[in-house]
């Protein structure tokens, strides 16, 4: 497995680095990336053996089309240095660092990758990485984060911890995520990296789920962290184009084809504006549809 750059990052799903049985079966739900967790899922006793079941899970187990993202434990712990060893050794695709503060800790561990790289005879570039923002300082330092190395995959929020930073708490209409996520968003977009939602544990609370996913979804962010296999469905319901989305979309594509075939960059369609910052919107709804399978190469829709 390698790192890829650019591909469908809806689902990001979290699995206990403990728990060889929700491993063993991350696949078959397909979410678009599955996070084998080394961190605060797993208990200080139990980190060597996570390590030893997610490395050898990573270079066994079929994980169908899941791109497979390890987060480490953070670089203030001793179990960081042999956590990123391992992961490098197995052929990960992303290494996720939790807590991400500076610049300066994803040049480290964009080094460190490099070291073992060339320890175990691997290129250089074949592991991305990404990073959590878990604190007021994260938050302030995201755009330079964002821009620290060319393997930077992308940004997640992560209001649990974050909230604790804040001397706050969660709230059903995330009023005290606002600035981290609109920050985090602003970074990402800015450094052309995705952007990921924090994680909703209330798993009775659909509604609220709902409506959270909506909501970033609307602000802009490409995907969410997961907890559980039973939110994958929604988030991807929320992050498809619908059909009428997806004609539309081609009849703008349409539209401003024959504007151009006339010398012309703008175009009415049922009475509003066409012009180049929709078509932009157009090519993207048309992309997403395209990679989550909703349209075939020719564009004819084969979703249900
Ligand atoms: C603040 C943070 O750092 S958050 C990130 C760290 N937290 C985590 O990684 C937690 C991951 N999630 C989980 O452990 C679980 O989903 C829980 C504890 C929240 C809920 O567990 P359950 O009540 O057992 O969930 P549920 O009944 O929906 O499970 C249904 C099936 O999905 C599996 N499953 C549940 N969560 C996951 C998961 N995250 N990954 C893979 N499989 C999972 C279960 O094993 C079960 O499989 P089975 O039907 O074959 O027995
Ligand atoms: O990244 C996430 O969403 C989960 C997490 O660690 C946090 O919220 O602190
Ligand atoms: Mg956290």
């Amino acid at each position: 497995m390698t790192y890829v750059k650019n591909r469908l990052r809806r689902t990001m799903m979290f699995v206990p680095g403990n728990n060889p049985a929700m491993i063993k079966d991350a696949g078959i739900y397909g979410a678009d990336s599955i996070m084998l967790d080394l961190e605060d899922s797993v208990s200080l006793t139990e980190k060597d053996a996570a390590r030893m079941l997610v490395y050898e899970a990573i270079k066994t187990v079929d994980f169908g089309g899941s791109e497979i993202v390890v987060r480490v434990n953070g670089q203030d712990t001793p179990f960081y240095d042999e956590d990123v060893k391992a992961m490098v050794k197995a052929g990960v695709d992303v290494i996720r660092l939790p807590k991400t503060e500076s610049a300066a800790m994803i040049q480290k561990l964009v080094k460190d990758i490099d070291h073992w790289e060339d320890e175990f005879g691997i290129e250089h570039g074949s592991i991305g990485v990404m990073a959590a923002i878990e604190s007021a300082k994260g938050v302030l330092h995201a755009p330079e984060i964002a821009e620290s190395t060319p393997l930077m995959m992308g940004l997640a929020v992560s209001g649990e911890d974050y909230t604790a930073d804040m001397h706050t708490h969660r709230y059903p209409d995330g009023r005290e995520l606002e600035f981290a996520r609109n920050m985090v968003l602003q970074a990402a977009r800015a450094a052309d990296v995705y952007a990921f939602d924090t994680v909703f544990s209330n798993m009775k609370d659909t509604e609220g789920f709902y409506r959270e996913t909506n909501y970033i979804h609307e602000l802009g962010y490409d995907g969410k962290s997961l907890v559980n296999p039973r939110q994958i469905e929604m988030v991807n319901k929320v992050f498809n184009p619908t059909k009428e989305e997806i004609e539309n979309a081609q009849n703008v594509q349409n539209a401003i084809r024959e504007a151009k075939a006339k010398g012309s960059g703008v175009i009415s369609m049922n009475g509003k504006m066409v012009d180049k910052p929709v078509v932009e919107k157009a090519n993207r709804v048309l992309m997403t549809a395209r990679a989550s399978h909703l349209i075939d190469e020719e564009g004819n829709y084969i979703g249900e």
